[in-house]
């Protein structure tokens, strides 16, 4: 069973921050605007000498709904993490403190595409996760067809998946989210392992998706500075923080000017 088919887990309402929780309300008059919102989140492992080993460290954020935003920073900056935190369901993981709320349904997809299909035909796929609700073969049908429509791979309804690319996969894994009606994808360096061309179909795939829909949400991990450009918001962290969001070219500004001081660094070295 893949993980990223499991819905409806509840939102999570952590229990400290109740003076921030009334301020958020009183500042903005409602939080429903936000698709994915977290204040001061914290989350924490147990080493295995039984000390807590901090992973996310007073993350805060706003999404919008109907945006996508980028997660960028260094290896073990604690980016899935935060993805992970934010997919709550299914018991992932249980952050130590502060405040989320995810829109419900959400939808987790992986890095790899091979874990994310699972039947024999893309239409048998995109169609799996939808058994648990009580719909009609005709519903299902729609379904299908239309989210398969939306990430371009409706000429595809027929083809046995192992006959499928990489990003092809990844966007049969976003059509099954979608005929699920998600409304929150979280999305997890999807392009590492695509070349170039599956890389920008999936890109646009996702960001049609939004465009076409509004009120569908997506938060996109990456380390291609290529992608920022798709971005509407991009957030970069470090040692498990946001250091900073902004639009994608202050972002991406930011991100060289820290990559210069490194490899000033080393050269000293
Ligand atoms: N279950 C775990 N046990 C121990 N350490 C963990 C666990 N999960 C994450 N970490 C550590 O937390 C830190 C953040 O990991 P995370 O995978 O979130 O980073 P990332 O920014 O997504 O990295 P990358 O870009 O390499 O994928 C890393 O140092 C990682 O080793």
């Amino acid at each position: 069973m893949n993980q990223w088919r499991n819905l409806g887990a509840p939102s999570i309402q952590l229990p400290t921050l109740p003076s921030l929780h009334s301020h958020l309300s009183r500042s903005s008059g409602t939080t429903e605007n936000f698709a994915i919102e977290c204040r001061n989140l914290s989350y924490s492992i147990a080493t295995r000498h039984g000390k807590l080993r901090p992973i996310l460290n007073d993350c805060s954020l706003s999404i919008p709904s109907g945006q996508l935003w980028m997660l960028l920073g260094p290896n073990g900056s604690g980016k899935s993490t935060l993805l992970k935190v934010g997919n709550i369901l299914a018991g992932l993981l249980n952050p130590n403190g502060g405040f989320l709320r995810v829109k419900k349904p959400r939808s987790f997809v992986f890095q790899n595409p091979d874990h994310q299909v699972v039947m024999p035909t893309v239409k048998d796929d995109v169609a799996f996760g939808l058994s648990r609700f009580n719909l009609t073969l005709e519903e299902i049908r729609s379904r299908v067809e239309k989210s398969l429509d939306a990430v371009g791979m409706y000429d595809y309804l027929q083809r046995p998946v192992q006959t499928l690319s990489g990003g092809q996969k990844q966007r049969v894994a976003i059509a099954g989210a979608l005929a699920e009606a998600c409304k929150v994808l979280l999305l997890d360096e999807l392009t590492t392992f695509l070349d170039e061309n599956d890389q920008v179909g999936v890109i646009e795939a996702v960001k049609s998706t939004l465009a076409n829909s509004n009120d569908i949400t997506a938060l996109w991990v990456t380390h291609r500075l290529e992608e920022l450009k798709y971005a509407d918001v991009a957030v970069y962290m470090e040692d498990g923080k946001v250091v900073m969001n902004g639009d994608a070219s202050s972002i991406m500004d930011f991100v060289k000017a820290r990559q210069a001081v490194y490899i000033e660094q080393i050269n000293s070295y």
